[in-house]
């Protein structure tokens, strides 16, 4: 099965240090809804894990988290793909939960979902959360420079993380 994980925030549509609190501030980065279409239609699954600390700290709530998701399937349809299963993380940082990044529980999840093994499944994030997640896994940790993955490549990347500019790139590199 060609499985791809990716991060949201930074990843598919724009990130924010305020976080992304509305249907208003989901802002797709449009490179990246065509990636996910152009994967989805060379026969990918394309699965989502994403922190959403935001609805712990009562920023929003789960019915504006799936509005922003809703939509996203919506874009990705309209070019003719889907996305696959959408794993979130609500809790905050103190509840000790297992699937906030960097903790792997979503990637695990996901996995489970569609009955695989996770070693060497590429998850690709903008944050260092995401690739220590990977790297929990056995997954391919892959660093995007969108979002946040400008300032996470100005830090230590782990071992054997993998760098493209943008999701684009990442697919144009899967799909060659
Ligand atoms: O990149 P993903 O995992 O899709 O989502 C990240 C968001 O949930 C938010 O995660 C927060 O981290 P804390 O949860 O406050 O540590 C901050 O980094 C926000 O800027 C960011 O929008
Ligand atoms: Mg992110
Ligand atoms: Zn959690």
């Amino acid at each position: 099965m060609k499985l791809l994980i990716l991060d949201r925030d930074g990843v598919i549509n724009e990130d924010s240090d305020d976080y992304i609190k509305s249907l208003e501030e989901w802002i797709p980065i449009p490179s990246a809804i065509a990636a996910i279409a152009r994967l989805s239609k060379a026969g990918w699954t394309v699965a989502v894990a994403t922190n959403q600390s935001g609805i712990a700290r009562g920023y929003y709530n789960l019915a504006t988290l799936d509005s922003m998701h809703a939509r996203l399937r919506e874009l990705v349809a309209e070019q003719g793909g889907e996305i696959g299963i959408i794993q979130f993380c609500p809790h905050g940082p103190d509840e000790g939960c297992d699937c906030r990044k960097p903790r792997p529980g979503m990637l695990k999840r996901i996995a489970a979902h569609y009955g695989v093994d996770l070693a060497g499944i590429w998850f690709v994030g903008d944050s260092s959360g995401d690739l220590e997640a990977a790297l929990a896994v056995d997954c391919q940790p892959v660093l995007v420079k969108t979002g946040k993955g400008e300032r996470t490549l100005a830090k230590t990347l782990p071992a054997g993380t993998l760098v493209f500019d943008d999701l684009a790139a990442v697919a144009a590199h899967l799909l060659q």
